[in-house]
């Protein structure tokens, strides 16, 4: 699918997506519960299909009613498939495999596109010392695994992602981890485990105590999980991932309103706020609406070390922003659904925007005249975002080859920019789906 972007103001207003996160952290508290659990503005993004798929390989029942309420049981994890899915979502595989491993049976855990050549080798040095037997491709997909996982106190490290830490928090917890510690070193992208102590908490799960993000430690009392006639609620939260695009492309080419970002959040990509602020943008945040528009917009610097996923939106800005913007944290980059920092390099160099690497430090020389190109996403969400955006202001319109890759997490993307009055054609829509 390729999409066309002609140059436009945008204005009105947008409620932000469902955060992936959000999402499949609630699908996989609702399988580790035992009972019924209501998840209320459900995503439908890829990845959280593909969570679905896999709480229901773990024998949970996944019911929709109407398009904005579905309905989860489970009686805990309980195989119904010897193997498993988990399509190209990251935090799906490294979340749900520790889940997985929680069975006695042999399992075998797959996925597709570029999640086969992210690492996994954190599962061959982690599982075995919980008791389980792994059998990985070289530290890549497939896994082959058999447990059941045994918690038990252990050190991991933590600076190639946060997502492995919240698979074993998680399973831990399932498996009731009674006066056991996860010591962690290095751990990177903090906040995301706030993110999965919250839904653990408003799942009932056993939360252990966060000793600065060193230690996670499982209390002396059982909490073991019993079945329960009550039936939870659950609301996913809106996307400040997917969010932070449409804050960016109103700093661009606004003002918009956006909706259903909620402050409060422990979303690590709300830091977005922070560089807005910085930049000169006209920016108003209240309880339910953030209104944006441009300003004077002025380079800066932000530290993206624990938001890492910033990176694609911020890049986007710095193209507009006068001067020299400075972003750390391109160590986080190279193992995503591209090598991002590259990809940025390459695509957003198409577009007359120069970008260096130094080190951890990516440098950004804004304010030189966004121009329209043929650019392509990499098969990565977040590039064909950032440039869809820098394109709402560049000289010239810029077509967007394999666009549907934002499929990923905002499937809505393309639709939400034309709601906002953007001119985006769309040629061979029907791979929206794909
Ligand atoms: O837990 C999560 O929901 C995520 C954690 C982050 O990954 P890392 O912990 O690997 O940085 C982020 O990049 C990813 O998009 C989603
Ligand atoms: C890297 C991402 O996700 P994941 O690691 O879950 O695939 C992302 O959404 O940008």
């Amino acid at each position: 699918m390729q999409v066309e972007i002609t140059p436009s103001g945008i204005q009105g207003e947008i409620y932000a997506p469902a955060s992936k996160s959000s999402m499949q952290r609630a699908c996989a508290a609702a399988l580790v519960r035992k009972g019924t659990s209501v998840v209320l503005n459900p995503g439908h993004s890829n990845d959280d299909l593909a969570a679905l798929r896999v709480i229901q390989a773990m024998g949970a029942l996944v019911q929709q009613k109407g398009d904005d309420i579905l309905v989860i049981n489970s009686n805990g994890i309980a195989a119904a498939a010897d193997e498993v899915n988990c399509g190209e979502s990251g935090l799906g595989i490294r979340m749900f495999s520790p889940l997985i491993a929680l069975n006695t049976k042999n399992i075998r855990i797959n996925g597709e596109g570029s999640l086969t050549t992210r690492p996994m080798d954190f599962f061959d040095d982690t599982l075995p010392k919980l008791g389980v037997t792994i059998q990985s491709n070289n530290g890549k997909l497939p896994l082959n695994i058999k447990g059941p996982l045994q918690p038990k106190n252990i050190a991991i490290d933590g600076s190639l992602s946060s997502q492995f830490l919240t698979g074993l928090l998680m399973a831990y917890a399932a498996a009731d981890a009674t006066d056991v510690t996860i010591v962690v070193h290095n751990l990177k992208s903090k906040p995301y485990i706030d993110l999965t102590l919250k839904v653990m908490s408003d799942f009932g799960l056993k939360v252990p105590e966060n000793k600065n993000y060193e230690a996670f430690y499982f209390g002396k009392d059982s909490v073991a999980i019993e079945e329960t006639a009550e039936t939870l609620e659950y609301t996913v939260e809106g996307d400040w991932s997917g969010g932070a695009f449409l804050l960016v492309a109103g700093a661009i080419a606004g003002p918009i309103r956006i909706k259903g970002l909620d402050v409060f959040s422990t979303q690590a990509d709300k830091a977005i706020l922070q560089a807005l602020m910085d930049c000169g943008c006209v920016i108003s945040v209240q309880s339910d609406v953030i209104e944006i528009g441009p300003g004077k917009l002025k380079a800066f610097q932000f530290d993206a070390n624990d938001c890492p996923d910033l990176f694609p939106p911020l890049v986007a800005l710095a193209s507009y922003c006068e001067g020299t913007t400075v972003i750390e944290g391109v160590e986080r980059l190279t193992h995503k659904e591209s090598n991002r920092a590259l990809t940025l390099q390459d695509e957003f160099g198409k577009m007359g925007i120069v970008i260096e690497l130094q080190d951890n430090l990516m440098i950004v020389k804004g304010g030189t005249g966004v121009q329209g190109a043929a650019v392509h996403s990499r098969h990565d969400h977040r590039i064909a975002m950032a440039c869809a955006v820098a394109a709402l202001r560049a000289e010239g319109n810029t077509h967007i080859g394999e666009a549907q890759a934002i499929n990923k997490s905002y499937p809505d993307f393309y639709t939400h920019l034309q709601k906002l009055g953007a001119t985006v054609s769309i040629n061979n829509k029907s791979a929206v789906h794909e």
